[in-house]
């Protein structure tokens, strides 16, 4: 697994205020929107495109356009929703498909409770948005439900990352043979006990659509 630490001092400034305790709701989602779209641009890279042939009003040219079938965007439920736009703000042929998971915050086992995707995504270039990647648990199983159906290059986009999951996410990943990036905001200290980035920005669900 590739891991891609986007360093940007806009990207750093915007995470202080997102982690910032007292930062509400609406200003938390303008954020992550804003930072997905930073993101994005490191995590499209490698987007798959082909040479488009055009004339200007000056004469013919050769450019390029993205190739098909066009990549897939699967925001995983429902933190990974607050990241949705930004993307696709980048991508607006991308298709979308949807994971619902949720964490057991005890054993920290995810669960999967919605699953909208394509049946068959051979040849497709996907993107998988969560802001948190803490033990790691969730992006393993929503990358291996991708790969299993056929998926052949995979980028998960984060905002934090425990460094802890990381390398539980590579150990997990091991006897997949596509290529899998992880692009990330930040990798912060640890995972505390809790399952927690420390230091984190708490509860990226709670804190995008509130406690529930
Ligand atoms: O790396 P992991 O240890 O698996 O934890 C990360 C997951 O936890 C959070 O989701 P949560 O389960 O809180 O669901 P929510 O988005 O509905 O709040 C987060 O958005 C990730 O999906
Ligand atoms: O720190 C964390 C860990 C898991 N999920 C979150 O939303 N935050
Ligand atoms: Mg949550």
């Amino acid at each position: 697994m590739r891991v891609e630490q986007a360093k940007h001092p806009l990207i750093a400034h915007k995470l202080t205020y997102l982690r910032d305790k007292r930062t509400d709701s609406p200003t938390f989602r303008r954020l992550a929107e804003e930072l997905v779209t930073l993101l994005a641009y490191e995590a499209t890279r490698e987007v798959r495109v082909e040479p488009f042939e055009i004339e200007t009003p000056v004469g013919p040219t050769t450019g390029i356009k993205l190739s098909s079938p066009k990549p897939l965007v699967v925001p995983i439920l429902r933190a990974g929703l607050g990241m949705l736009e930004g993307m696709v703000r980048l991508l607006p042929s991308a298709e979308v498909g949807f994971l619902g998971m949720q964490r057991d915050e005890e054993t920290f086992e995810a669960i999967t409770y919605a699953n909208r995707l394509p049946d068959d995504l051979s040849g497709r270039q996907c993107y998988v948005l969560d802001p948190m990647l803490a033990t790691g648990g969730t992006l393993a199983m929503a990358i291996r439900y991708l790969v299993d159906r056929g998926a052949d290059d995979i980028t998960a986009v984060t905002l934090l990352c425990a460094p802890e999951g990381i390398k539980a996410l590579e150990d997990s990943l091991a006897d997949i043979h596509v290529p899998v990036t992880l692009v990330t905001g930040a990798i912060d200290d640890h995972l505390n006990d809790d399952g927690y980035i420390v230091p984190g920005l708490g509860d990226a669900g709670d804190r995008l659509y509130g406690v529930v």
